[in-house]
């Protein structure tokens, strides 16, 4: 099934295609995916298995625990996924060894017409299969996981927002903080009143001018105080610089 001419494709080499395909099933991802702004494809190297138990694993020269992914059950699996669509495509695989995600790096995915994410089960990937085939690799944190398909699934989601259209208005409000490089201002919405807890005054004020000032004055305190690494690689303009001073002293008060 092909896409608009213009849409994103995205293949995924896994043996566990049900478990990434949910990605595309639910929320702005699942809306893309409906409206073909993006097409998600799974590709199961056990269907490219050599032999009638459909092996993809093996034992790891040099003995030790556990089991390692073979060549050519992913190899014919990614160039199966390579000729369903005539585009170039990038090879992404997530790994613990790769550079970390960012929003960076999210957008660059965002920018290819064709990314093939490959997911390592086991104790990984026979290193002559990533010598030949793969590009670039990505890592979604320091911690240890059962496979690259929640990082794969990750990379998906991120990406597919920042596909023009992707986005709604009411979605795309949202983008602007992180666009900016700060955390989240705080959130309220009805009722006005929980649990003897209120709303600050100013978000039912009506003065959208102040709202504005209110919101980047908390993003810009909540990212001193939560991420100040997030505000040690960028210059805060004039206005910037005395609403995080002025959280900073009333912090301190
Ligand atoms: C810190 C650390 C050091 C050594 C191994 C592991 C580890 O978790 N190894 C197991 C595997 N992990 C991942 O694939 C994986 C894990 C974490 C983030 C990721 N971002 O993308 C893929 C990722 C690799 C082969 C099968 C799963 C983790």
């Amino acid at each position: 099934m092909t896409g608009t001419p213009n849409s994103r494709r995205i293949d995924v080499i896994t043996v566990f295609p049900e478990m990434v395909e949910q990605v595309a099933r639910f929320g702005v991802v699942g809306r893309a995916a409906e409206r073909g702004l993006i097409e998600l494809s799974a590709w199961n190297p056990r269907d490219y298995a050599e032999d009638r138990h459909a092996t993809v694993d093996d034992r790891p020269y040099g003995g030790g625990p556990g089991m390692v992914m073979k060549v050519a059950p992913l190899h014919r699996a990614i160039q199966a996924a390579r000729a369903a669509d005539p585009r170039p495509a990038r090879v992404i695989h997530l790994s613990p060894q790769g550079a970390r995600l960012d929003q960076d790096r999210v957008a660059r995915l965002a920018a290819c017409e064709r990314v093939i994410y490959l997911c390592g089960r086991y104790e990984g990937i026979d290193e002559r299969l990533l010598e030949a085939e793969v590009d670039e690799e990505l890592s979604i944190g320091d911690y240890v996981l059962s496979g690259g398909e929640l990082a794969a699934m990750v990379a998906i989601d991120a990406a597919t927002r920042l596909v023009p259209g992707a986005l709604g208005h009411e979605d795309s409000a949202a983008e602007d903080s992180f666009a900016t490089g700060l955390l989240d201002h705080p959130h309220y919405t009805r009722p006005e009143v929980y649990e003897r807890r209120g709303v600050p005054e100013v978000l039912r004020s009506g003065d959208h001018g102040a709202v504005d000032t209110w919101r980047l004055k908390q993003a810009l305190g909540r990212t001193w105080l939560r991420r100040p690494d997030l505000l040690a690689g960028r210059e805060l303009d004039e206005r910037q610089r005395r609403l995080l001073d002025e959280f900073i002293a009333e912090h301190r008060a």
